[in-house]
Protein backbone atom coordinates (compact mmCIF):
# COMPACT_ATOMS: atom_id res chain seq x y z
CA UNK A 1 0.00 0.00 0.00
CA UNK A 2 1.36 3.36 -0.94
CA UNK A 3 0.77 6.36 1.13
CA UNK A 4 1.13 10.67 0.98
CA UNK A 5 2.06 12.00 3.86
CA UNK A 6 1.26 15.78 3.95
CA UNK A 7 2.81 17.86 6.56
CA UNK A 8 -0.15 20.20 8.40
CA UNK A 9 1.00 23.30 10.45
CA UNK A 10 -0.71 24.11 13.36
CA UNK A 11 -3.21 27.14 13.48
CA UNK A 12 -0.81 30.19 13.71
CA UNK A 13 -0.96 32.38 10.59
CA UNK A 14 -3.62 30.38 8.75
CA UNK A 15 -5.87 32.45 9.21
CA UNK A 16 -6.51 36.39 8.10
CA UNK A 17 -6.42 39.36 9.99
CA UNK A 18 -8.52 41.44 7.72
CA UNK A 19 -11.85 41.01 9.37
CA UNK A 20 -11.02 41.90 12.95
CA UNK A 21 -9.07 44.29 15.08
CA UNK A 22 -6.75 43.03 17.99
CA UNK A 23 -7.45 42.72 21.63
CA UNK A 24 -4.50 43.92 23.42
CA UNK A 25 -2.97 42.44 26.70
CA UNK A 26 -3.17 45.00 29.32
CA UNK A 27 -6.71 44.52 30.28
CA UNK A 28 -8.69 47.40 31.78
CA UNK A 29 -12.94 47.28 33.28
CA UNK A 30 -14.27 50.46 32.25
CA UNK A 31 -15.67 53.11 35.32
CA UNK A 32 -19.32 53.07 34.99
CA UNK A 33 -20.61 56.27 33.52
CA UNK A 34 -24.07 56.91 31.91
CA UNK A 35 -26.53 54.39 32.92
CA UNK A 36 -29.25 55.08 29.90
CA UNK A 37 -32.45 54.08 31.38
CA UNK A 38 -35.45 52.33 29.53
CA UNK A 39 -35.56 50.36 26.86
CA UNK A 40 -34.15 51.28 23.56
CA UNK A 41 -35.38 50.13 20.21
CA UNK A 42 -34.71 46.97 18.60
CA UNK A 43 -33.82 46.00 22.42
CA UNK A 44 -36.07 43.37 22.23
CA UNK A 45 -34.26 39.99 22.97
CA UNK A 46 -30.95 41.47 23.18
CA UNK A 47 -29.76 39.69 26.36
CA UNK A 48 -30.31 36.42 25.10
CA UNK A 49 -27.73 33.87 26.26
CA UNK A 50 -24.98 34.52 28.30
CA UNK A 51 -24.41 36.03 31.83
CA UNK A 52 -25.62 39.58 31.40
CA UNK A 53 -22.75 41.85 32.81
CA UNK A 54 -24.74 45.26 33.52
CA UNK A 55 -28.03 46.04 34.17
CA UNK A 56 -29.61 46.38 37.20
CA UNK A 57 -33.70 45.93 37.55
CA UNK A 58 -34.03 45.88 33.69
CA UNK A 59 -32.07 49.14 32.98
CA UNK A 60 -29.91 49.29 30.01
CA UNK A 61 -26.15 50.44 30.93
CA UNK A 62 -24.69 52.83 28.51
CA UNK A 63 -21.79 52.70 25.66
CA UNK A 64 -19.02 53.55 27.92
CA UNK A 65 -19.72 50.84 30.37
CA UNK A 66 -18.88 48.32 28.75
CA UNK A 67 -15.30 46.68 29.57
CA UNK A 68 -12.76 47.40 27.19
CA UNK A 69 -8.64 46.69 26.68
CA UNK A 70 -7.47 49.96 27.14
CA UNK A 71 -8.57 53.17 25.80
CA UNK A 72 -5.39 54.89 24.02
CA UNK A 73 -5.26 52.77 20.46
CA UNK A 74 -1.81 53.82 19.32
CA UNK A 75 -0.83 52.41 23.05
CA UNK A 76 -2.65 49.60 22.35
CA UNK A 77 -1.26 49.45 18.90
CA UNK A 78 2.21 49.32 20.01
CA UNK A 79 1.33 46.65 22.37
CA UNK A 80 -0.11 44.67 19.48
CA UNK A 81 3.20 44.85 17.63
CA UNK A 82 5.43 43.89 20.23
CA UNK A 83 3.61 40.89 21.16
CA UNK A 84 2.96 39.80 18.11
CA UNK A 85 -0.74 39.48 18.54
CA UNK A 86 -1.23 40.21 14.76
CA UNK A 87 -0.25 36.58 13.71
CA UNK A 88 -2.39 35.05 17.36
CA UNK A 89 -5.72 37.25 16.49
CA UNK A 90 -8.37 34.61 17.47
CA UNK A 91 -6.24 33.39 20.58
CA UNK A 92 -6.49 36.75 21.57
CA UNK A 93 -9.97 37.46 20.90
CA UNK A 94 -10.90 34.40 23.23
CA UNK A 95 -8.34 35.04 26.32
CA UNK A 96 -10.15 38.70 26.38
CA UNK A 97 -14.12 36.82 26.17
CA UNK A 98 -12.95 34.69 29.28
CA UNK A 99 -11.57 37.68 30.64
CA UNK A 100 -13.71 40.46 30.06
CA UNK A 101 -16.90 38.39 29.66
CA UNK A 102 -19.20 38.28 26.60
CA UNK A 103 -18.67 41.86 25.13
CA UNK A 104 -15.99 44.24 25.12
CA UNK A 105 -14.93 47.38 23.35
CA UNK A 106 -11.35 47.59 21.36
CA UNK A 107 -9.26 50.52 20.06
CA UNK A 108 -6.73 49.64 18.24
CA UNK A 109 -4.60 52.02 16.45
CA UNK A 110 -7.14 54.05 13.97
CA UNK A 111 -9.93 51.41 14.44
CA UNK A 112 -12.64 51.16 17.04
CA UNK A 113 -15.03 48.12 17.45
CA UNK A 114 -17.48 46.18 20.23
CA UNK A 115 -16.74 42.51 19.90
CA UNK A 116 -19.31 40.26 20.91
CA UNK A 117 -19.70 36.23 20.32
CA UNK A 118 -22.22 34.95 21.73
CA UNK A 119 -25.27 33.32 18.92
CA UNK A 120 -28.19 35.71 20.29
CA UNK A 121 -26.44 38.84 20.67
CA UNK A 122 -25.18 38.53 16.91
CA UNK A 123 -28.37 37.25 15.91
CA UNK A 124 -29.87 41.04 17.70
CA UNK A 125 -26.67 42.43 15.55
CA UNK A 126 -27.99 41.14 12.23
CA UNK A 127 -31.60 41.74 12.84
CA UNK A 128 -30.66 45.55 12.61
CA UNK A 129 -28.32 45.45 9.52
CA UNK A 130 -31.08 47.04 7.13
CA UNK A 131 -31.37 47.12 3.52
CA UNK A 132 -27.76 47.85 3.13
CA UNK A 133 -25.50 46.08 5.56
CA UNK A 134 -22.23 47.48 5.97
CA UNK A 135 -19.15 45.88 7.38
CA UNK A 136 -15.46 46.97 7.99
CA UNK A 137 -14.03 48.82 4.81
CA UNK A 138 -11.08 47.38 4.22
CA UNK A 139 -9.74 51.24 3.45
CA UNK A 140 -6.08 50.41 1.77
CA UNK A 141 -7.77 48.49 -1.06
CA UNK A 142 -9.99 51.24 -1.27
CA UNK A 143 -7.93 54.05 -1.46
CA UNK A 144 -5.95 51.86 -4.00
CA UNK A 145 -9.00 52.33 -6.00
CA UNK A 146 -9.47 55.72 -5.58
CA UNK A 147 -5.55 56.74 -6.31
CA UNK A 148 -6.01 54.60 -9.35
CA UNK A 149 -9.41 55.89 -10.53
CA UNK A 150 -10.68 52.31 -10.68
CA UNK A 151 -14.20 51.52 -9.93
CA UNK A 152 -15.24 49.41 -6.61
CA UNK A 153 -16.74 45.85 -6.63
CA UNK A 154 -19.16 44.81 -4.25
CA UNK A 155 -16.49 44.24 -1.22
CA UNK A 156 -15.91 47.73 -1.05
CA UNK A 157 -18.83 49.04 -2.19
CA UNK A 158 -22.13 50.37 0.20
CA UNK A 159 -25.26 51.28 -0.36
CA UNK A 160 -27.85 51.09 -3.17
CA UNK A 161 -24.78 50.80 -5.84
CA UNK A 162 -23.42 47.89 -3.62
CA UNK A 163 -26.82 46.50 -3.38
CA UNK A 164 -27.50 46.47 -7.73
CA UNK A 165 -24.15 44.98 -8.51
CA UNK A 166 -24.58 42.40 -5.74
CA UNK A 167 -28.35 41.21 -7.33
CA UNK A 168 -26.82 40.84 -10.62
CA UNK A 169 -23.58 38.89 -8.90
CA UNK A 170 -25.89 36.55 -7.09
CA UNK A 171 -27.67 35.72 -10.30
CA UNK A 172 -23.91 33.98 -11.72
CA UNK A 173 -22.72 32.63 -8.45
CA UNK A 174 -25.18 32.01 -5.97
CA UNK A 175 -28.20 30.57 -7.42
CA UNK A 176 -28.71 27.47 -7.99
CA UNK A 177 -29.30 27.25 -11.14
CA UNK A 178 -26.27 28.91 -11.69
CA UNK A 179 -24.23 26.31 -9.30
CA UNK A 180 -25.54 23.80 -11.38
CA UNK A 181 -23.68 25.04 -14.66
CA UNK A 182 -20.64 26.20 -12.88
CA UNK A 183 -20.16 22.65 -10.95
CA UNK A 184 -18.74 20.87 -13.79
CA UNK A 185 -15.92 22.95 -14.12
CA UNK A 186 -15.01 22.57 -10.52
CA UNK A 187 -15.08 18.67 -10.57
CA UNK A 188 -12.94 18.75 -13.81
CA UNK A 189 -10.40 20.59 -11.61
CA UNK A 190 -10.87 18.43 -8.69
CA UNK A 191 -10.76 14.92 -10.56
CA UNK A 192 -7.30 16.40 -12.38
CA UNK A 193 -5.69 17.27 -8.98
CA UNK A 194 -6.42 13.72 -7.50
CA UNK A 195 -5.02 12.49 -10.35
CA UNK A 196 -2.04 14.57 -10.07
CA UNK A 197 -1.70 13.83 -6.65
CA UNK A 198 -1.79 10.17 -7.34
CA UNK A 199 0.75 9.96 -10.18
CA UNK A 200 2.85 12.26 -7.66
CA UNK A 201 3.14 9.40 -5.57
CA UNK A 202 3.84 6.68 -8.50
CA UNK A 203 6.40 9.19 -9.44
CA UNK A 204 8.13 10.18 -6.38
CA UNK A 205 6.87 8.02 -3.71
CA UNK A 206 9.16 5.71 -1.71
CA UNK A 207 8.72 1.77 -1.39
CA UNK A 208 7.48 -1.11 -3.63
CA UNK A 209 5.19 -0.40 -6.18
CA UNK A 210 1.64 -0.75 -4.89
CA UNK A 211 3.24 0.28 -1.40
CA UNK A 212 4.12 3.66 -2.45
CA UNK A 213 4.68 6.50 0.31
CA UNK A 214 5.25 10.56 0.11
CA UNK A 215 5.77 13.20 2.47
CA UNK A 216 4.81 16.59 1.08
CA UNK A 217 3.77 19.88 2.04
CA UNK A 218 0.27 20.37 0.68
CA UNK A 219 -0.49 24.05 0.85
CA UNK A 220 1.03 25.40 -2.30
CA UNK A 221 -0.97 22.51 -4.11
CA UNK A 222 -4.07 23.14 -2.08
CA UNK A 223 -3.23 26.77 -3.18
CA UNK A 224 -2.65 26.48 -6.98
CA UNK A 225 -5.88 23.97 -6.74
CA UNK A 226 -8.07 27.18 -5.47
CA UNK A 227 -6.58 29.38 -8.13
CA UNK A 228 -6.91 27.01 -11.28
CA UNK A 229 -10.53 26.36 -9.76
CA UNK A 230 -11.75 29.99 -9.46
CA UNK A 231 -9.89 31.00 -12.66
CA UNK A 232 -11.92 27.82 -14.43
CA UNK A 233 -15.20 28.97 -12.93
CA UNK A 234 -14.41 32.64 -13.31
CA UNK A 235 -12.48 32.90 -17.26
CA UNK A 236 -13.72 29.72 -18.23
CA UNK A 237 -10.33 28.95 -18.88
CA UNK A 238 -8.23 26.49 -17.72
CA UNK A 239 -4.30 28.50 -16.12
CA UNK A 240 -2.38 25.35 -16.22
CA UNK A 241 -1.11 25.58 -13.08
CA UNK A 242 -1.16 21.91 -12.24
CA UNK A 243 1.55 21.12 -14.99
CA UNK A 244 5.19 20.90 -13.85
CA UNK A 245 5.98 24.55 -15.25
CA UNK A 246 2.90 26.87 -14.76
CA UNK A 247 3.18 30.08 -17.37
CA UNK A 248 5.25 32.87 -16.10
CA UNK A 249 2.05 34.95 -16.09
CA UNK A 250 0.68 32.29 -13.77
CA UNK A 251 3.63 32.63 -11.41
CA UNK A 252 3.47 36.59 -11.53
CA UNK A 253 0.04 36.57 -10.10
CA UNK A 254 0.34 34.23 -7.57
CA UNK A 255 3.59 36.56 -6.53
CA UNK A 256 1.31 39.71 -6.62
CA UNK A 257 -2.09 38.00 -4.59
CA UNK A 258 0.31 37.20 -2.06
CA UNK A 259 1.83 40.37 -2.02
CA UNK A 260 -1.36 42.34 -1.97
CA UNK A 261 -2.28 40.12 1.31
CA UNK A 262 0.91 40.50 3.24
CA UNK A 263 1.12 44.23 2.79
CA UNK A 264 -1.97 44.42 3.75
CA UNK A 265 -2.32 44.07 7.64
CA UNK A 266 -0.03 46.33 8.49
CA UNK A 267 -2.02 49.09 6.36
CA UNK A 268 -5.06 48.61 8.18
CA UNK A 269 -4.28 49.87 11.41
CA UNK A 270 -2.04 52.97 10.08
CA UNK A 271 -2.73 56.61 9.10
CA UNK A 272 -2.36 54.83 5.06
CA UNK A 273 -3.15 58.13 3.46
CA UNK A 274 0.26 59.71 5.02
CA UNK A 275 2.22 56.26 4.01
CA UNK A 276 0.67 57.07 0.57
CA UNK A 277 1.54 60.98 0.92
CA UNK A 278 5.18 60.26 1.65
CA UNK A 279 5.79 57.41 -0.60
CA UNK A 280 6.45 54.90 2.05
CA UNK A 281 7.72 51.61 1.01
CA UNK A 282 4.61 49.52 2.59
CA UNK A 283 2.21 51.37 0.73
CA UNK A 284 4.00 51.82 -2.68
CA UNK A 285 4.41 47.81 -2.82
CA UNK A 286 0.54 46.82 -2.17
CA UNK A 287 -0.51 49.33 -4.66
CA UNK A 288 2.39 48.01 -7.03
CA UNK A 289 0.50 44.42 -6.38
CA UNK A 290 -2.55 45.56 -6.76
CA UNK A 291 -1.75 47.06 -10.34
CA UNK A 292 -0.65 43.86 -11.34
CA UNK A 293 -3.78 42.14 -10.22
CA UNK A 294 -5.48 44.43 -12.08
CA UNK A 295 -3.29 43.89 -14.94
CA UNK A 296 -4.14 40.08 -15.15
CA UNK A 297 -7.86 40.96 -14.68
CA UNK A 298 -7.67 43.03 -17.64
CA UNK A 299 -5.75 40.74 -19.96
CA UNK A 300 -7.97 37.81 -18.97
CA UNK A 301 -10.97 40.41 -20.22
CA UNK A 302 -9.63 40.99 -23.18
CA UNK A 303 -9.07 37.66 -23.91
CA UNK A 304 -12.68 36.37 -23.19
CA UNK A 305 -13.48 39.47 -25.22
CA UNK A 306 -11.99 38.32 -28.64
CA UNK A 307 -13.11 34.58 -27.70
CA UNK A 308 -16.70 36.35 -27.64
CA UNK A 309 -16.64 38.27 -30.77
CA UNK A 310 -14.56 35.41 -32.64
CA UNK A 311 -17.99 32.52 -31.25
CA UNK A 312 -20.65 35.60 -32.06
CA UNK A 313 -19.17 35.81 -35.22
CA UNK A 314 -19.92 31.83 -35.78
CA UNK A 315 -23.24 32.30 -34.33
CA UNK A 316 -22.69 31.23 -30.86
CA UNK A 317 -24.03 32.16 -27.35
CA UNK A 318 -21.36 33.55 -26.01
CA UNK A 319 -21.80 32.25 -22.24
CA UNK A 320 -22.54 29.09 -23.57
CA UNK A 321 -20.45 28.58 -26.40
CA UNK A 322 -21.81 25.61 -28.34
CA UNK A 323 -23.71 24.41 -25.09
CA UNK A 324 -21.10 24.67 -22.98
CA UNK A 325 -20.99 26.90 -20.18
CA UNK A 326 -17.65 29.21 -20.69
CA UNK A 327 -17.61 31.18 -16.92
CA UNK A 328 -19.17 33.96 -15.08
CA UNK A 329 -16.94 36.58 -17.30
CA UNK A 330 -18.62 35.81 -20.31
CA UNK A 331 -21.70 35.42 -18.60
CA UNK A 332 -21.54 39.22 -17.53
CA UNK A 333 -19.79 40.86 -20.51
CA UNK A 334 -22.70 39.05 -22.67
CA UNK A 335 -25.69 40.26 -20.52
CA UNK A 336 -23.91 43.06 -20.52
CA UNK A 337 -26.00 44.29 -17.59
CA UNK A 338 -22.86 45.82 -15.77
CA UNK A 339 -20.58 48.70 -17.82
CA UNK A 340 -17.06 47.10 -18.53
CA UNK A 341 -15.06 48.75 -15.87
CA UNK A 342 -17.98 47.53 -13.34
CA UNK A 343 -17.11 43.76 -14.64
CA UNK A 344 -13.53 44.11 -14.09
CA UNK A 345 -13.61 45.22 -10.46
CA UNK A 346 -16.00 42.82 -9.85
CA UNK A 347 -14.15 40.00 -11.34
CA UNK A 348 -10.98 40.94 -10.12
CA UNK A 349 -12.49 41.18 -6.49
CA UNK A 350 -13.90 37.99 -7.16
CA UNK A 351 -10.37 36.54 -8.25
CA UNK A 352 -8.21 37.85 -5.73
CA UNK A 353 -9.88 40.67 -3.61
CA UNK A 354 -12.82 38.38 -2.49
CA UNK A 355 -9.91 38.95 0.05
CA UNK A 356 -7.59 36.09 1.15
CA UNK A 357 -10.85 35.01 0.76
CA UNK A 358 -11.02 33.77 -2.76
CA UNK A 359 -7.85 32.36 -3.75
CA UNK A 360 -6.50 30.79 -0.70
CA UNK A 361 -9.30 30.89 1.79
CA UNK A 362 -10.17 27.39 0.37
CA UNK A 363 -6.88 25.86 0.46
CA UNK A 364 -6.05 26.73 4.10
CA UNK A 365 -9.55 24.88 5.08
CA UNK A 366 -9.02 21.81 2.97
CA UNK A 367 -5.42 21.20 4.67
CA UNK A 368 -7.13 21.34 8.17
CA UNK A 369 -9.66 18.48 6.60
CA UNK A 370 -7.01 16.47 5.36
CA UNK A 371 -5.63 17.27 9.21
CA UNK A 372 -8.90 16.26 11.31
CA UNK A 373 -9.73 13.41 8.76
CA UNK A 374 -6.11 12.32 9.50
CA UNK A 375 -6.38 12.14 13.24
CA UNK A 376 -9.82 10.81 13.35
CA UNK A 377 -9.89 7.64 10.96
CA UNK A 378 -13.50 7.00 12.58
CA UNK A 379 -15.17 9.74 11.35
CA UNK A 380 -13.30 9.55 7.69
CA UNK A 381 -14.41 6.37 7.39
CA UNK A 382 -18.04 7.23 7.88
CA UNK A 383 -17.32 10.36 5.30
CA UNK A 384 -15.78 8.07 3.08
CA UNK A 385 -18.95 5.43 3.28
CA UNK A 386 -21.09 7.73 2.28
CA UNK A 387 -19.34 9.58 -0.02
CA UNK A 388 -19.13 6.39 -1.90
CA UNK A 389 -22.31 4.66 -1.61
CA UNK A 390 -23.39 8.79 -2.78
CA UNK A 391 -21.21 8.60 -6.13
CA UNK A 392 -22.55 4.99 -7.17
CA UNK A 393 -25.82 6.16 -6.77
CA UNK A 394 -25.43 9.34 -8.89
CA UNK A 395 -24.03 7.78 -11.83
CA UNK A 396 -21.34 10.25 -12.16
CA UNK A 397 -23.41 14.08 -11.82
CA UNK A 398 -21.20 15.40 -8.87
CA UNK A 399 -24.54 17.48 -7.92
CA UNK A 400 -26.63 14.78 -7.11
CA UNK A 401 -23.38 13.13 -5.73
CA UNK A 402 -22.61 15.80 -3.33
CA UNK A 403 -26.24 16.02 -2.57
CA UNK A 404 -26.34 12.49 -0.80
CA UNK A 405 -23.00 13.17 1.38
CA UNK A 406 -24.51 15.45 3.76
CA UNK A 407 -21.49 14.05 5.81
CA UNK A 408 -19.44 15.94 3.47
CA UNK A 409 -21.17 19.33 3.89
CA UNK A 410 -20.62 18.83 7.30
CA UNK A 411 -17.21 18.42 7.67
CA UNK A 412 -16.65 21.42 5.97
CA UNK A 413 -18.92 23.32 8.61
CA UNK A 414 -17.28 21.34 11.26
CA UNK A 415 -13.95 22.35 9.83
CA UNK A 416 -14.80 26.37 9.30
CA UNK A 417 -16.33 26.42 12.97
CA UNK A 418 -13.04 25.07 14.27
CA UNK A 419 -10.81 27.00 11.83
CA UNK A 420 -12.87 29.90 10.58
CA UNK A 421 -10.82 31.70 7.40
CA UNK A 422 -12.25 34.72 8.14
CA UNK A 423 -11.79 36.19 12.56
CA UNK A 424 -14.91 37.98 12.30
CA UNK A 425 -17.93 39.18 10.61
CA UNK A 426 -19.04 42.61 10.95
CA UNK A 427 -21.64 44.79 11.19
CA UNK A 428 -22.80 48.29 11.64
CA UNK A 429 -26.32 48.43 13.08
CA UNK A 430 -28.42 51.19 11.15
CA UNK A 431 -30.57 51.42 14.98
CA UNK A 432 -29.42 51.71 18.07
CA UNK A 433 -29.71 48.02 19.50
CA UNK A 434 -28.89 46.50 23.40
CA UNK A 435 -26.38 43.59 23.32
CA UNK A 436 -25.54 41.98 26.69
CA UNK A 437 -27.67 44.95 28.59
CA UNK A 438 -25.49 47.61 26.90
CA UNK A 439 -26.55 50.28 24.81
CA UNK A 440 -25.16 50.42 21.31
CA UNK A 441 -25.72 53.29 19.36
CA UNK A 442 -26.56 53.14 15.27
CA UNK A 443 -23.12 52.88 13.61
CA UNK A 444 -20.69 51.66 15.72
CA UNK A 445 -18.93 48.85 14.27
CA UNK A 446 -19.37 45.58 15.88
CA UNK A 447 -17.19 42.09 15.42
CA UNK A 448 -19.47 38.65 15.52
CA UNK A 449 -16.02 36.82 16.69
CA UNK A 450 -16.06 33.64 14.79
CA UNK A 451 -13.09 31.42 16.81
CA UNK A 452 -14.16 32.01 20.15
CA UNK A 453 -18.10 31.56 18.94
CA UNK A 454 -17.13 28.12 17.44
CA UNK A 455 -14.80 26.74 21.20
CA UNK A 456 -17.26 28.27 23.19
CA UNK A 457 -18.46 25.63 25.70
CA UNK A 458 -21.83 27.27 26.13
CA UNK A 459 -22.91 27.14 22.80
CA UNK A 460 -21.38 23.78 21.35
CA UNK A 461 -21.18 20.55 23.35
CA UNK A 462 -17.33 19.24 23.56
CA UNK A 463 -16.57 22.21 20.65
CA UNK A 464 -12.72 20.41 20.52
CA UNK A 465 -13.79 17.97 18.90
CA UNK A 466 -14.52 17.15 15.09
CA UNK A 467 -17.95 15.84 14.41
CA UNK A 468 -19.61 16.81 11.39
CA UNK A 469 -22.74 14.88 12.20
CA UNK A 470 -23.27 17.20 15.10
CA UNK A 471 -24.64 19.96 12.00
CA UNK A 472 -27.32 17.03 11.28
CA UNK A 473 -28.27 15.44 14.19
CA UNK A 474 -31.59 16.24 15.69
CA UNK A 475 -30.47 18.01 18.52
CA UNK A 476 -28.64 21.08 16.80
CA UNK A 477 -31.94 21.16 14.92
CA UNK A 478 -33.78 21.28 18.13
CA UNK A 479 -31.57 24.45 18.87
CA UNK A 480 -31.92 26.31 16.29
CA UNK A 481 -35.77 26.12 16.47
CA UNK A 482 -34.82 28.03 19.79
CA UNK A 483 -33.50 30.47 18.16
CA UNK A 484 -29.77 30.34 19.00
CA UNK A 485 -28.99 29.35 14.81
CA UNK A 486 -26.37 31.88 14.94
CA UNK A 487 -23.62 29.43 14.97
CA UNK A 488 -22.17 28.89 11.90
CA UNK A 489 -21.34 32.02 10.34
CA UNK A 490 -18.24 31.49 8.43
CA UNK A 491 -19.67 33.25 5.40
CA UNK A 492 -21.07 35.64 7.08
CA UNK A 493 -25.08 36.15 6.88
CA UNK A 494 -27.90 37.63 5.07
CA UNK A 495 -27.83 39.79 1.81
CA UNK A 496 -24.10 40.63 2.63
CA UNK A 497 -22.58 37.03 3.08
CA UNK A 498 -20.05 35.51 1.10
CA UNK A 499 -20.55 36.05 -2.89
CA UNK A 500 -18.20 33.52 -3.10
CA UNK A 501 -19.73 30.65 -1.07
CA UNK A 502 -21.48 28.50 -3.50
CA UNK A 503 -17.81 28.40 -5.10
CA UNK A 504 -16.57 27.91 -2.39
CA UNK A 505 -18.19 25.30 -0.07
CA UNK A 506 -18.30 23.18 -3.75
CA UNK A 507 -14.83 23.49 -4.75
CA UNK A 508 -14.51 21.94 -1.11
CA UNK A 509 -16.05 19.39 -1.02
CA UNK A 510 -15.52 18.11 -4.39
CA UNK A 511 -12.29 17.94 -3.78
CA UNK A 512 -12.66 15.98 -0.72
CA UNK A 513 -15.04 13.60 -2.37
CA UNK A 514 -12.56 13.02 -5.10
CA UNK A 515 -9.88 11.99 -2.53
CA UNK A 516 -12.30 9.89 -0.75
CA UNK A 517 -13.81 8.35 -4.05
CA UNK A 518 -10.73 8.07 -6.01
CA UNK A 519 -10.35 4.34 -4.56
CA UNK A 520 -13.63 3.38 -5.42
CA UNK A 521 -13.64 5.19 -9.16
CA UNK A 522 -10.08 3.22 -9.49
CA UNK A 523 -11.53 -0.34 -8.40
CA UNK A 524 -13.76 -0.40 -11.52
CA UNK A 525 -11.07 -0.18 -13.22
CA UNK A 526 -8.39 -2.08 -11.35
CA UNK A 527 -11.61 -4.54 -11.52
CA UNK A 528 -11.00 -4.64 -15.34
CA UNK A 529 -7.30 -4.69 -15.24
CA UNK A 530 -6.79 -7.12 -12.78
CA UNK A 531 -7.00 -9.87 -14.48
CA UNK A 532 -3.85 -8.29 -17.10
CA UNK A 533 -2.49 -7.09 -13.83
CA UNK A 534 -2.50 -11.00 -12.42
CA UNK A 535 0.31 -12.26 -14.27
CA UNK A 536 2.34 -9.07 -13.27
CA UNK A 537 2.05 -9.41 -9.90
CA UNK A 538 0.92 -5.60 -9.99
CA UNK A 539 -2.42 -4.43 -7.63
CA UNK A 540 -3.72 -0.93 -8.13
CA UNK A 541 -5.20 1.02 -5.51
CA UNK A 542 -7.29 4.72 -4.65
CA UNK A 543 -6.46 6.30 -2.37
CA UNK A 544 -7.55 4.33 0.98
CA UNK A 545 -7.11 6.43 3.94
CA UNK A 546 -6.28 9.31 5.38
CA UNK A 547 -3.73 9.15 8.91
CA UNK A 548 -2.08 10.65 10.80
CA UNK A 549 1.87 9.70 11.69
CA UNK A 550 3.12 9.43 14.71
CA UNK A 551 4.91 12.65 14.23
CA UNK A 552 1.27 14.75 13.55
CA UNK A 553 1.42 14.40 9.88
CA UNK A 554 -1.46 13.69 7.75
CA UNK A 555 -1.30 10.95 5.35
CA UNK A 556 -2.89 9.68 2.73
CA UNK A 557 -2.65 6.55 1.57
CA UNK A 558 -2.71 5.16 -1.21
C1 LIG B 1 -13.71 29.03 2.63
C2 LIG B 1 -13.89 29.99 1.76
C3 LIG B 1 -14.44 31.37 2.06
C4 LIG B 1 -14.79 31.93 3.26
C5 LIG B 1 -14.74 31.30 4.65
C6 LIG B 1 -15.26 33.27 2.97
C7 LIG B 1 -15.71 34.16 3.94
C8 LIG B 1 -16.26 35.40 3.66
C9 LIG B 1 -16.85 36.26 4.64
C10 LIG B 1 -16.96 35.97 6.15
C11 LIG B 1 -17.30 37.37 3.99
C12 LIG B 1 -18.03 38.56 4.64
C13 LIG B 1 -19.51 38.20 4.65
C14 LIG B 1 -20.40 39.12 5.47
O1 LIG B 1 -20.01 40.26 5.72
O2 LIG B 1 -21.50 38.68 5.88
C15 LIG B 1 -16.98 37.22 2.59
C16 LIG B 1 -17.28 38.14 1.60
C17 LIG B 1 -16.90 38.00 0.29
N1 LIG B 1 -16.29 36.91 -0.29
FE1 LIG B 1 -15.84 35.16 0.63
N2 LIG B 1 -15.18 33.49 1.63
C18 LIG B 1 -14.69 32.36 1.03
C19 LIG B 1 -14.48 32.15 -0.33
C20 LIG B 1 -14.68 33.09 -1.30
C21 LIG B 1 -14.49 32.87 -2.71
C22 LIG B 1 -14.03 31.55 -3.33
C23 LIG B 1 -14.76 34.06 -3.34
C24 LIG B 1 -14.71 34.38 -4.80
C25 LIG B 1 -14.95 33.53 -5.78
C26 LIG B 1 -15.16 35.02 -2.32
C27 LIG B 1 -15.52 36.32 -2.57
C28 LIG B 1 -16.08 37.19 -1.62
C29 LIG B 1 -16.56 38.53 -1.92
C30 LIG B 1 -16.49 39.25 -3.27
C31 LIG B 1 -17.10 39.04 -0.73
C32 LIG B 1 -17.79 40.40 -0.54
C33 LIG B 1 -19.31 40.22 -0.72
C34 LIG B 1 -20.12 41.48 -0.49
O3 LIG B 1 -19.69 42.35 0.24
O4 LIG B 1 -21.23 41.58 -1.06
N3 LIG B 1 -15.11 34.39 -1.11
N4 LIG B 1 -16.35 36.00 2.41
Amino acid sequence: MRSMSIRVPGTRGSRHAFFGVAPQKALSTSVAETVVEGKLEGGKGAQGAGVSKGGVDGRVRSFQEIPHTGKNGWVNLVKFWRQDYFGQLHKHMERTFNTLGPIYREHVGTHKSVNIMMPSDISELFRSEGLHPQRMTLQPWATHRETRQLSKGVFLKNGEEWRADRLLLNKEVMMSSAVKRFLPLLDEVASDFSRMLQARVEREGRGKKGKRSLTIDPSPDLFRFALEASCHVLYGERIGLFSSSPSLESQKFIWAVEQMLATTPPLLYLPHRLLLRIGAPQWTQHATAWDHIFSHAEARIQRVYQRMSSSQGRGAEAGAAGGQYTGVLSQLMEKGQLSLDLIKANITELMAGGVDTCVCVTAVPLQFTLFELGRNPEVQESVRQQVRTSWAEAGGDPQKALQGAPLLKGTIKEILRLYPVGITVQRMPIKDIVLQNYHIPAGTMVHACLYPLGRSTEVFENPQSFQPGRWSNSREEGQRAEGSGFRSLAFGFGARQCVGRRIAENEMQLLIMHVSSSKQEKEERKREEEEEDEEDGIREKGYDAIRMERDGKACVEL
